[in-house]
């Protein structure tokens, strides 16, 4: 079988009955089962299920009743609910822990059609950039693999690349979702901030966390949006608005103001490869007739402490909740109650996310609260009123999704190195806006360059169409 790169490729074999769902399903199965013990990407496969969630969608198309993402078979990131399954965070603290509800967006991914194929790999409760923080070891890059596939949402995006499914749907917190399509060499979106509902997310920094799809194509962002977003019940931070028609408006305008941050661009660390196809990017753009200018942006140097400030004081709170009571993993020589939370968490959650959860205690003390946790919310205001106001000014900003392309498992130790490598997909989310990073190239070893656009508050529309004339194809 050949390699899909939408579902209306996929759509277009259905209904000329060249394929069908079950064939779809055996032919990702085998995909995994080939690649899935050296890339670590998925965690756990449900081939029953996916075959029999196949049979069904095969004899809705059949009856003419199928739903919009039928045929679609996508893999959902390990902090996503799903009942009666497992979901762990890549963590040993949910160690047996299996979902008592669905998630919203996984809800209503299988009310369109979507077959879910299995869960995947991501860095331990999404916080890290290489997916090596996750308790079952790092998902590889499949284009190199000694090299980390980005993260969180590593696996997710690998599942992609290495076509063991059509689409992932992955989180995203300060570019999770992302850092990793860039890496891979796919398609990963983050919607505005409130337009997918988190009911059924694990939470890591509640003012940050988006879900978002990791694809082969726009088009396919752009559908899987128009299914999951939208107001829930389940979640009074979802927005009210209501959801456009995503995937009915992918055609661009002629011509956009397009700002993009020359401070990033010309940054010390940028890899000289990414900086020469943003500025070819840039060129095309101008050919192409559109305004695009250098924009003043002040705080990029602020953006990497208020982040990890801000959500490390989020997780600290989100996740007081593990404590070897309730649920997951419970340190089994423990002696007394005070033991017990201890020794859980001390062996249940891996060092990564114990250094956060240290460092979130530690901003939100009451002796350095004002000092770091209230500053860091003034400058994240300061950030989002710059960020607002460009995005009035230009229809996108655009700037690199990530400083170098998928770097060596085991290459950065210090957990510093490893953050600032978040430089430029930290503004959208501390902004809340929508982002999008779409492959344009690669550099001189082959591996894949990710652009990174910006759009105003609930622009997503605008923000696809744009995208899907940068990028025909990917590269994977
Ligand atoms: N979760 C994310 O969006 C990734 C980011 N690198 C973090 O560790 O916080």
């Amino acid at each position: 079988m050949k390699r899909f790169q939408s579902l209306s490729e996929v759509r277009s074999e259905l209904t000329a009955g060249t394929t069908s769902c079950r064939q779809l399903v055996e032919y990702y199965l085998g995909n995994i089962e080939r690649q899935n013990p050296t890339l670590n990407a998925f965690l756990e496969v449900w081939p029953d299920e996916a075959r029999a969630q196949a049979d069904a969608v095969d004899a809705r198309l059949a009856a003419g009743t199928a739903g919009p993402l039928a045929g679609m078979v996508i893999g959902i990131k390990d902090v996503l609910a799903y009942a009666g399954h497992s979901l762990q965070s890549s963590s040993l603290m949910l160690d047996g822990f299996k979902s008592l509800y669905t998630g919203t967006a996984v809800q209503r991914l299988l009310d369109a059609d979507a077959i879910i194929i299995g869960r995947q790999n991501c860095d331990e409760f999404a916080m890290g950039g290489s997916n090596e923080t996750s308790y079952f070891g790092p998902a590889r890059n499949a284009l190199d693999s000694s090299r980390v596939p980005g993260g969180s949402s590593g696996g997710s995006a690998v599942a992609v690349q290495a076509d063991m499914c059509l689409a992932s749907i992955g989180s995203d917190t300060g570019g999770s979702v992302r850092q990793p399509a860039a890496f891979c060499g796919v398609v990963g979106f983050k919607p505005t901030y409130s337009r997918i509902s988190r009911y059924g997310l694990v939470a890591f920094a509640s003012s940050f966390d988006q879900i978002g799809p990791i694809t082969r194509s726009v088009a396919d962002a752009a559908l899987l949006l128009e299914v999951m977003a939208g107001p829930d019940g389940m979640d009074s931070t979802a927005s009210q608005r209501e959801v456009p028609a995503y995937s009915q408006q992918l055609t661009p305008a002629a011509h956009y103001r397009i700002g993009y941050i020359a401070d990033a661009v010309n940054s010390e660390g940028l890899n000289p490869e990414i900086k020469a196809a943003m500025e070819a990017q840039l060129d095309s753009l101008r050919g192409q007739g559109h305004v695009v200018e250098a924009v003043e942006f002040p705080y990029l140097d602020f953006m990497i402490p208020t982040y990890y400030i801000l959500t490390t004081a989020e997780a600290s709170s989100n996740l007081g909740r593990f404590d070897g009571v309730k649920y997951g993993y419970r340190a089994p020589d423990a002696t007394d109650l005070e033991s017990l939370y201890k020794k859980s968490r001390a062996q249940g959650f891996g060092a990564e996310v114990q250094r956060r959860i240290l460092l979130g205690t530690f901003v939100l003390s009451a002796s350095y609260y004002d000092a770091y946790y209230t500053k860091a919310q003034r400058v994240r205001r300061l950030i989002k009123e710059k960020t607002d106001e460009l995005l009035r000014q230009y229809d996108f900003l655009v700037l690199p999704t990530t400083p170098t392309t998928a770097f060596k498992i085991g290459e950065k130790q210090d957990p510093v190195s490893m953050y600032l490598a978040d430089i430029f997909t930290v503004q959208a989310s501390l902004a809340g806006v929508p982002a999008i990073s779409v492959p344009v190239g690669e550099d001189a070893a082959g591996l894949p360059i990710g652009l990174q656009v910006m759009a105003g508050a609930f622009r997503e529309a605008e923000l696809l169409a744009f995208a899907s004339a940068l990028t025909e194809e990917v590269v994977a």
